[in-house]
């Protein structure tokens, strides 16, 4: 089985799928590789429709690899998506408060994220998601101040006591 982080853009899922193991997929970077371009271009050109297609085709076929998987925040976004998150059983949801991801996401010059050129608009996106996030996992850490070690820490000591 794979572990599958879930949770809102900014929360951590790629920086702490990276730190867990070093067989990990980043949903977003293997989307880039098949659309040979960055996702903002993608949405830019062709909307997000077609990214939730391609994220979808990516997502089933990582989930068979049994590696950790960095998911994007919209990946609940997709019924077939759900489906595939409520039969998993590491599904870990890295919960934090709107506020402090929208600063995260702000200082983040590494990412452009589409979805979050506006604070309105990401607000009430992370209000309708985050209880999907909740519905489907088997673990939530809060990551508000807390490292990234001691968030990799926690989900071992969950894992270890499966
Ligand atoms: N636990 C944390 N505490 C503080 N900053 C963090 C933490 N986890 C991630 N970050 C920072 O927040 C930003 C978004 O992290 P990222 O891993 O890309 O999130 P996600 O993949 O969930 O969108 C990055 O700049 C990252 O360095
Ligand atoms: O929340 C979303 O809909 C998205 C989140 C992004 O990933 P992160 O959650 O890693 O930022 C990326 O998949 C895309 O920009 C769409
Ligand atoms: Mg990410």
């Amino acid at each position: 089985m794979s572990i599958i982080l879930i949770g809102f853009m900014g929360a951590g899922k790629s920086t702490v799928a990276k730190l867990l193991s070093d067989d990990f997929i980043d949903l977003d970077k293997m989307i880039e590789q098949q659309i040979e371009m960055p996702i903002s271009t993608f949405f830019d050109l062709f909307g997000e429709d077609d990214f939730r297609q391609v994220e979808q085709e990516v997502f089933e076929a990582a989930i068979h690899m049994n590696f950790v998987i960095a998911t994007g925040g919209g990946i609940v976004e997709n019924a077939g998506n759900l489906d595939v998150l409520g039969f998993q059983t590491q599904v870990v949801y890295l919960k934090s408060d709107f506020d402090v991801l929208w600063q995260r996401i702000l200082k983040d010059d590494k990412n452009q994220r589409p979805l979050a050129k506006n604070k309105e608009f990401a607000r009430k996106l992370f209000e309708k998601r985050a209880p999907v996030y909740e519905e489907v996992a088997d673990l939530v850490i809060v990551v508000d101040n807390k490292q990234p070690d001691k968030i990799v820490q926690e989900i071992r000591d969950w894992q270890g006591n499966l």
